[in-house]
């Protein structure tokens, strides 16, 4: 296995395990810390999908360390720590602990911090990080709920959460190529950083670290600073044909669960309803007063035609978000919301649905998790950051796992129309 990576949250893992499986890797995705029964041998790169972003930080470090060391004995020669593209984090970490018990692990002393992002407007230059041309701290980031980002300037926002030393490699080195790079990295070193954020602005600046960052014991980033270790490793092999745009699924039924309030979400939620996809919306409220509950959902799937998707979801509007948080508690409201849909996500499969969309990182965790999935085989990318998976254990599924900001307007209409 030429890379070991561990992923914060499970839809970042799709993400990044896609990036992987599209430049030549051939790549699968664990669900948690992978037991000794996976089958993992015939993989260049496995993706460890853990759940670590915003708990406490000691558990964020002993799982993450856990799954490095499972990855160690799968073989991994590389490791790779993925975090969001948006830097998700607060003063305490978790991105800062993790990197620093990771290169402990790998007995390196150096390693590198890049989120950036084009194909999804995650940008960085002079260290600061850019959301779809925003700076980090004005984008819609500033607000959420448990990582609120209020400094775009990621030299300061990581050295914050760790005792490395943090450094820059900027744009004028990035430009200039791979060797340039490699150059920058040692004049940071020689000026005692252990690890240094670089920029970039492009997807050629993307893969010109990649391709000098390959021999780095861990790289730390986005999905975006993978794109040139493939070519690194493999000199160029490709997985999937340019333009591959079909995906062999089990035949079955179709189904959207979305339990996202992200922006992203909300508007493919709208394009779904606009065209007369049948829906169910979940009250967050009506199922704190006993009104609603999954069974009361299934009964409903139960009296829909069996042609095309159905769409189940709670995706609402940020002031009502805060007013059922206000009445419920965030944290109640996000659990009994994520265990509604995972109760309901259990019951599909054994009434024919194998074809499913989840939509949220949260979600998606419970969801799987429920659908009793340790492994997931990576297809082909529906939009940037999201592709077609299929399972590996448990029931044969075909899943696509969304990040809420991630996917265009019409992303659940066009990830049907990929499947044969
Ligand atoms: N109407 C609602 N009111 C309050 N909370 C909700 C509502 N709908 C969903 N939630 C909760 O909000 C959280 C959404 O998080 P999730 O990670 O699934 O989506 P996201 O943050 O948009 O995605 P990502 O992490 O991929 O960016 C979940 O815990 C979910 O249960
Ligand atoms: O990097 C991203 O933005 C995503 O893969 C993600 O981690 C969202 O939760």
């Amino acid at each position: 296995m030429r890379l070991g990576c561990i992923a914060d949250d499970l839809t970042g893992a799709t993400d990044l395990a896609l990036m992987l499986a599209r430049e030549g890797l051939r790549t699968i995705q664990t669900i948690g810390v992978p037991d000794r029964s996976l089958e993992l041998s015939a993989a260049d790169a496995v993706v460890v999908a853990l759940k670590s972003r915003t708990i406490q930080v000691q558990e964020a470090v002993d799982q993450t360390l856990a799954a490095a060391e499972a990855l160690r004995n799968a073989g991994a020669q590389h490791f790779f720590f993925k975090y969001c593209s948006t830097f998700d984090s607060t003063d305490e970490g978790n991105i800062g602990p993790a990197a620093e018990a990771l290169l402990a692990f790998t007995n390196s002393g150096f390693t590198v911090a890049c989120p950036a992002f084009p194909a999804n407007g995650r940008t960085v230059y002079k260290g600061h990080l850019f959301v779809n041309g925003m700076p980090l701290h004005e984008s819609s980031m500033k607000d959420h709920p448990l990582t609120p980002m209020r400094d775009s300037n990621l030299v300061r926002v990581l050295q914050r959460q760790t005792r490395l030393s943090v450094g820059l490699v900027p744009f004028e080195d990035v430009e200039a190529g791979p060797e340039a790079i490699r150059a920058a990295f040692m004049r940071e070193q020689s000026m005692g950083h252990q690890v240094v954020v670089v920029d970039a602005l492009t997807d050629s600046h993307l893969r010109a670290i990649g391709l000098a960052s390959a021999d780095l014991a861990l790289i730390t980033g986005g999905s975006g600073v993978a794109m040139g270790l493939p070519e690194a490793y493999l000199a160029g092999a490709n997985l999937f044909a340019p333009g591959v745009n079909t995906f062999e699924a089990p035949a079955g039924r179709e189904i959207i669960l979305a339990g996202s309030c992200s922006s992203a979400t909300k508007q493919q939620v709208e394009v779904a309803l606009a065209n007369g996809i049948p829906a169910f919306r979940i009250d967050p409220l009506a199922l704190a007063s006993g009104a609603l509950n999954a069974r009361t959902v299934l009964d409903w799937i139960g009296t829909q035609q069996a042609h095309g998707p159905m769409l189940i979801y709670s995706t609402a509007a940020p002031d009502e978000v805060r007013e059922v948080q206000h009445r419920l508690g965030r944290a109640k409201a996000g659990e009994m919301v994520e265990e509604a849909l995972a109760e309901i996500a259990r019951s599909l499969p054994p009434r024919g649905f194998t074809r499913l969309i989840v939509a949220g990182g949260e979600t998606s965790g419970a969801v799987v998790n429920a659908l009793g999935a340790k492994a997931l085989a990576i297809g082909p990318e529906i939009d940037p950051g999201v592709p077609w998976t299929r399972t590996l254990s448990g029931p044969d599924l075909a899943l696509a796992l969304k990040s809420g900001n991630f996917g265009a307007p019409n992303f659940f209409l066009n990830a049907y129309r990929m499947l044969r």
